[in-house]
């Protein structure tokens, strides 16, 4: 299924959405923004904004089956999404042209109901949907779709809902993914269901009225990384952090004065381009902290164990000021997703103190050593400055220089290597995952304040960095 450097051809069977948020033009951004090729056949049109639809026009279902008659005549297509269908002529057409092409790849959202509450699907079409879904891989119902498809009333608990995605597994024989969007609470969580198992994929929910197209953008998105190769639950995991960041970037886009449209288009915009300057600025630096005898006999495994329990006494005292630091970042955060992130580091790092004590360090309370006190001064004075991009940029180099030695050792073996634990915690995928946040995160900081202000932020990223150098290289030989 891989397409290796191709980009997947991925066709949306969908209604038009002319605000652009859902239907096909969601679609094709979302495709698009997974470095997809796009297509779109397009079912019905609607006339909508982000207050609710007002018309639906459908050409004749004859007109579909000639728009998907001329793609396969000409085109290999690798991944399909379909949503809105409209009507049971739409249906059994689609039906037709899926069971004579058998794409590798077929996503189908039962899209039913609008985020604005109109109907999208006539009511008498609700079997025949159930029917065409057999054929899909994966079916994406919201919460409201997953009840009627299930027939039972809609699941207000994210176990009745994974109940009832289960149920629907079995109904169809295939793969569900069940969706949390419309529960309340701080958690916006998904699963991908089998008749066999249950995969939860967790999220945050992201404070906004701007959800509509949601559940186009998601369809659309992990087709395209399905046919790229990745499991439903690694795209997944993908398209919810790719949907979160879209989701708080929403608010930057104005349109419209109902539920506005996420913003596809976020990681085009800017981020990841401030943060990355930053680490390429510092590549040097970074060469040497790779060449210090404590970082490669870490690698090795040939390290002295007493000049890594030293290391380790000076880490402790370094992470707890450290959670401190965060935990004040978080506090002067921009917005509700933002502070969650810095609180979860927060007590990642707390976490990561206690495990230390526990299992490695016992009792024993040794003296910081001067880098360890001058390191935390400094995160401390970007802290007082009242600049909260300033302060994300004297912490990032925690993330992105372990997250980087983390990727150069995983493929250092682990057989007898007496620091292999400590090796994994920073190579895991979720560790490289939370550093790339942190580095999206500093980058819409750095746009949002003047010059001025982003050459501090480069320069407290490079002081940090400079420390970090330190770090490795005195605290091995502190006094024992
Ligand atoms: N406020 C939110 N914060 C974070 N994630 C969200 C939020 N709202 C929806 N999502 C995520 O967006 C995806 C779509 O979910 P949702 O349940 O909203 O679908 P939908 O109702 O089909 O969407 P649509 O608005 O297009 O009808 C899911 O991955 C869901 O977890
Ligand atoms: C065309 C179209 N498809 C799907 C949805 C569901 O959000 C919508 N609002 N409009």
């Amino acid at each position: 299924m891989s397409t290796a450097n191709r980009p997947p051809r991925v066709l949306a069977i969908a209604g038009s959405d002319p605000s652009g948020g859902a239907g096909i033009q969601a679609d094709l951004k979302s495709i698009a923004a997974f470095q997809g090729y796009g297509m779109a056949a397009i079912t019905t049109l609607t006339a909508q904004n982000t207050h609710g639809v007002t018309a639906v026009h459908a050409p004749p279902a004859d007109f579909l089956t000639a728009q998907l008659t001329a793609l396969d005549a000409d085109i290999t297509i690798d991944a399909v999404k379909i949503g809105m269908l409209h009507s049971v002529d739409i249906i059994m057409a689609v039906e037709a042209w899926l069971a004579r092409v058998a794409p590798p790849v077929v996503v189908l959202d039962p899209v039913m109901v609008a985020t604005s509450g109109d109907r999208l699907l006539d009511a008498s079409a609700e079997d025949a949907l159930v029917h065409l879904a057999q054929r899909a891989h994966l079916v994406t119902p919201n919460l409201d779709e997953l009840a009627v498809m299930v027939r039972e009333p809609v699941a207000t608990t994210w176990s009745t809902a994974r109940e009832q995605g289960r149920r629907l597994a079995e109904l169809l024989d295939t793969t569900i993914l069940v969706k949390g969007g419309h529960l309340v609470g701080a958690a916006a969580p998904d699963a991908i269901v089998t008749p066999h198992a249950v995969i939860d994929v967790p999220g945050q929910r992201v404070t906004t009225r701007n959800t509509h197209g949601t559940g186009c953008s998601l369809s659309s998105a992990i087709a395209t990384l399905r046919a790229s190769g990745l499991s439903w639950p690694d795209a997944l995991a993908e398209v919810k952090a790719w949907m979160a960041d879209a989701l708080t970037a929403s608010s930057l886009l104005q349109v419209g004065s109902g539920h506005g449209p996420i913003d596809h288009a976020h990681r085009m915009r800017s981020t990841g381009e401030w943060a990355r300057g930053a680490w390429v600025d510092c590549a040097s630096l970074v060469t040497r902290i790779t060449e210090l005898p404590f970082v490669s006999g870490l690698g090795t495994g040939s390290l002295d164990g007493d000049a890594f329990r030293r290391y380790l006494a000076q880490d402790v005292h370094y992470l707890e000021g450290y959670a401190e630091v965060l935990a004040a970042i978080a506090e002067s955060a921009p917005d509700p997703t933002t502070r969650a992130f810095w609180l979860a580091s927060c007590e990642a790092a707390q976490a990561e103190i206690n495990r230390l004590h526990a299992q490695v360090l016992g009792d024993a309370d040794e003296t910081p050593a001067a880098v360890t006190v001058e390191y935390l001064s400094h995160l401390r004075r970007a802290v007082e400055s009242g600049s909260y991009a300033r302060a994300v940029s004297a912490v990032l180099p925690c993330y992105t220089l372990y997250s980087d030695l983390g990727v150069r050792w995983r493929a250092v073996s682990r057989d007898n290597h007496p620091y292999a634990s400590w090796l994994d915690l920073y190579g895991e995928a979720a560790f490289v995952r939370t550093a790339a946040q942190a580095e999206r995160l500093a980058s819409v900081a750095a746009d949002s304040v003047d010059r001025a202000e982003r050459l501090l932020m480069s320069a407290a990223y490079r002081t940090s960095m400079h420390f970090e150098w330190r770090f490795f290289a005195e605290t091995p030989l502190m006094p024992a």
